[in-house]
């Protein structure tokens, strides 16, 4: 049967959004990298497959798949595009609560578009990020190049945050790829380079895994924002500027969550021809 799909963006970070909630769909590692590959398949940072929601009081349940076929505990500006697509379902119903694998996020939409989404709470011991052995999360034994010392974050994936004088000066195609793969990151990492350039702003570029370069991560907004806050670098509110654009990113002091206020859009949708994900996959 054709698929249909949405092609939706949070600031350049870009999505392949299919809905399985009526028809069930299962993608293998094979199909996922075939249908993210930008020359043989649609291409997108990743794909998210709508379900029906797991637990009470979700929306909607999304999974997150990466390029290279893994599957992702979260991703923050997809959860803008999934919370924006199930609102303008709703007829007026402006929040609502997307869940994944990590948990429930409540959202709101904004009448000027924006959608907030409430990433939950920074997970910040060594077992949560995780990391191979017990160390402070605040500043790792890790490093490679130009880069040390990260603060690890999870927030619902892991994240490192490296804090550099420069980081358009960082060879982050190089760089980046040997520290998702780093011995202290069981299950890979996220990796950020960061610089507090102005109170309250801070230019970030990420490497992600199972991605590569993309030009803004919400998840890595918020891991960046709470690394900034954890070495007192910034208050508890900034703007994360990334290669696609600015989020608002909010520690909230009462209950440890954060909050991720940024645009969305779709791009275009379409039918994937069933040879694509029937086909042999290069
Ligand atoms: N683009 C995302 C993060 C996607 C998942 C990540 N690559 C991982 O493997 O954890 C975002 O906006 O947060």
């Amino acid at each position: 049967m054709a698929r249909r799909f949405l092609k939706m963006h949070g600031l350049g970070n870009d999505f392949v959004v299919l809905d399985a909630r009526d028809t069930p769909l299962s993608l293998t590692g094979a199909q996922a990298r075939v249908l993210a590959d930008r020359r043989f398949g649609v291409g997108c940072d990743q794909i998210i497959i709508l379900e029906p929601p797991q637990s009470a009081g979700a929306d909607v349940f999304m999974r997150i798949l990466n390029p290279d076929g893994s599957e992702s505990g979260a991703c923050g500006n997809a959860t803008r595009c999934v919370a924006s697509l199930v609102a303008a379902e709703g007829m007026g119903r402006d929040r609502l609560t997307v869940e994944t694998i990590s948990g429930l996020l409540p959202a709101v939409r904004h009448a000027d578009g924006l959608v907030t989404v409430d990433m939950g709470p920074a997970r910040l011991d060594w077992r949560q990020i995780p990391l191979a052995e017990p160390a402070d999360t605040l500043s790792l034994d890790v490093g490679a190049g130009p880069l040390s010392a990260p603060c690890a974050v999870n927030m619902g994936n892991p994240h490192a945050v490296f804090f550099v004088d420069d980081a358009e000066a960082v060879d982050l195609a190089s760089w980046g790829p040997r520290l998702e793969h780093h011995t202290a990151f069981p299950q890979r990492a996220n990796i950020e380079v960061a610089t507090v350039v102005a109170p309250g702003r801070v230019r970030m570029r990420v490497w992600e895994r199972g991605a590569g370069i993309t030009l803004a991560c919400g998840s890595g907004a918020c891991a960046t924002l709470v690394a900034a806050v954890r070495r007192g670098l910034t208050g508890r509110r900034a703007e994360i500027v990334m290669d696609g654009g600015v989020l608002t990113i909010e520690w909230r002091e009462s209950d440890g969550h954060v909050l991720m206020t940024g645009p969305v859009a779709t791009a275009f949708s379409g039918e994937l021809d069933e040879s694509l994900l029937s086909g042999p996959c290069p």
